[in-house]
């Protein structure tokens, strides 16, 4: 028996959200992506485009031999070639899919094929029938269908459907559409092709007016049941709508829309992060679901709220797509709630600070630097200001080479208690040697956690800007450096973290001290 209430997720992150990429993926690269979209629990992975390269027929061949659960498939234009590629590329998968399309808008027909919708129906039909020698399932897409007139669609519809085509995908190709014309179309294709009961409506939106996600919603709405999407929403030009967001809007909006899911919601976060990493596509920190703010609140009357009841501000829980936890940012928008509340954490009780003097350094502290940690809300319990301008460790200059081929060498110079001191050593870049010499300086050696670096400005003018996170005894410490020489930035970047824990051991023999006395 048919679930008429959920929505097939059809995942085309390694096809669509691919093609989008600077660098290509390795086979490797597609695989480890490919398991972590399985884990997801999607109803179909499109992997690739077999005709397309000799490596991408490879992949797609590994992946259909690798990967279990998800149905597998691969795109093909409507022409044998490469049915029969696709076909071949997905011989060994347990379940496989091919995806045949073919444009049928005036302007695509007239402009790009340069042939009639019935030349491109003939094509079609023949494909899907040459599909279906290799797989029962096969997938028909017009191209373009957003910019079709809609009974156009319905005559292509139909004989697609009476070739065997089991599932008709409905493209916005072009991002063009608006909600409510996108749901009229399916409207109208349900109500006017005879046989469509007798496939799945679909829909592929791409988001270059920002609305992928909101036509996709709307075409489940009016009866579509699968939905094309990617990790991240990457793909051609803006992107395509976006999986983690669409899978999100059905659970949490299970109540209005009547729909759901096979999604494992908690593997979301994961699946973000490792598309990011792997496809070198970062996600903006203000993306929905998976973007680094998703679940952080930053202003005073916000983080009140959610100490008191988590669910004032936040919709869905950071568990619920895998993030491990809300971040409540220490800025100057905080209030003095969530600093007590941080130092309740950390082990303070009240009796242990002057709030309002406290709260004082640490609003002239936010404004001055943005992000307060921990480290710092301690240091204001302990020292009475922070005076970066005598810290302990001060750079005095920078001294690397490098070349492609030898190991680099870096001489860093620093002021230390006063005393000039220099260390020299060797890396794999400029930029480890000069941190490998820095640790011979202060005889204290970091874990690196994040290092970031990015150029502001153009030209001759721009400067390198490095951000560390390195841990230190279990607890993370943030440095920037900013330089024109970006091994210089990295190594004042670098410095500031060993100020930072300096003065937080520092901060620690004070503590000691206050218990003993
Ligand atoms: C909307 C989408 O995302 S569709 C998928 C887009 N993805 C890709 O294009 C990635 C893979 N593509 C490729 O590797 C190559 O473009 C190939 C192998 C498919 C074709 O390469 P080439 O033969 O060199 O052709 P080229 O890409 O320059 O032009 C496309 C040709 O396919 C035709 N074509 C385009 N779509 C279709 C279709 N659905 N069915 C049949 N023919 C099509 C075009 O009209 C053009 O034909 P022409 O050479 O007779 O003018
Ligand atoms: C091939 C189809 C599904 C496509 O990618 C598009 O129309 O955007």
């Amino acid at each position: 028996m048919q679930d008429k209430d959920k929505v097939w997720i059809f995942d085309t992150t390694l096809r669509d959200g691919e093609q989008a990429l600077k660098a290509s993926l390795t086979e490797d690269d597609k695989i480890q992506l490919a398991h972590t979209i399985s884990r997801l629990n999607v109803d179909v992975m499109e992997v690739g485009f077999p005709v397309s390269s000799p490596a991408d027929f490879r992949s797609v061949q590994r992946i259909a031999t690798e990967v279990k659960g998800p149905i597998i498939c691969g795109l093909a234009r409507s022409v044998a070639k490469d049915i029969e590629a696709c076909g071949e590329a997905l011989r060994t998968a347990q379940q496989s899919r091919i995806h045949t399309f073919i444009a049928t808008s005036p302007l695509h027909l007239e402009h790009k094929l340069r042939m009639s919708l019935d030349d491109a129906t003939a094509m079609a039909v023949k494909s899907i029938k040459l599909a279906r020698n290799y797989t029962d399932d096969v997938e028909f897409s017009c191209e373009d269908a957003g910019r079709t007139p809609h009974w156009d669609l319905c005559k292509i519809v139909e004989q697609a459907i009476n070739a065997g085509a089991s599932t008709i995908n409905l493209p916005d190709t072009v991002g063009f559409v608006t909600p409510d014309e996108y749901a009229a179309m399916i409207r109208h294709l349900m109500n006017n092709v005879p046989n469509i009961d007798k496939a799945r409506l679909s829909v592929h939106c791409h988001n270059d007016l920002g609305l992928a996600v909101a036509n996709s919603v709307a075409a489940v709405q009016a009866g579509a049941r699968q939905i094309e999407c990617t990790i991240n929403g990457i793909g051609e030009r803006a992107g395509n709508c976006s999986l983690e967001e669409v899978a999100m809007i059905m659970k949490m909006r299970k109540d209005h829309l009547k729909v759901h899911t096979d999604i494992k919601s908690e593997e979301i976060y994961r699946a973000s992060r490792q598309v990011a990493k792997i496809c070198n596509m970062p996600v903006q920190p203000n993306k929905a679901i998976v973007g680094e703010n998703a679940f952080a609140h930053s202003s005073g009357i916000h983080q009140d709220g959610v100490l008191k009841a988590q669910n004032t501000y936040e919709i869905m829980s950071p568990e619920s797509v895998g993030v491990p936890n809300n971040q409540l940012n220490m800025t100057s928008r905080s209030g003095r709630h969530v600093i007590e509340h941080r130092l309740e954490e950390l082990g303070y009780q009240k009796a242990d600070y002057d709030m309002d003097s406290l709260y004082e350094s640490f609003l002239a502290l936010a404004d001055q630097k943005g992000t307060v940690y921990d480290y710092d809300l301690e240091a204001m319990i302990y020292l009475n200001q922070i005076n970066d301008k005598d810290e302990k460790y001060q750079l005095e200059f920078v001294n690397s080479a490098s070349n492609s081929q030898s190991v680099a060498s870096s001489t860093i110079g620093m002021v230390i208690d006063g005393e000039v001191k220099q260390e020299a050593a060797t890396g794999n870049g400029p930029v480890e040697a000069s941190f490998a010499a820095i640790e011979r300086l202060t005889g204290m050696s970091v874990e690196m956690i994040e290092y970031n670096l990015e150029a502001t400005g153009q030209g001759a003018s721009s400067l390198g800007q490095v951000n560390i996170i390195a841990k230190y005894d279990g607890r993370p410490y943030h440095g920037a450096g900013i330089a024109a020489d970006v091994v210089e930035a990295s190594v004042r970047a670098m410095i500031r973290v060993y100020n930072l824990i300096y003065r937080a051991q520092k901060v620690s023999d004070l503590k000691q001290q206050r218990k003993a006395g």
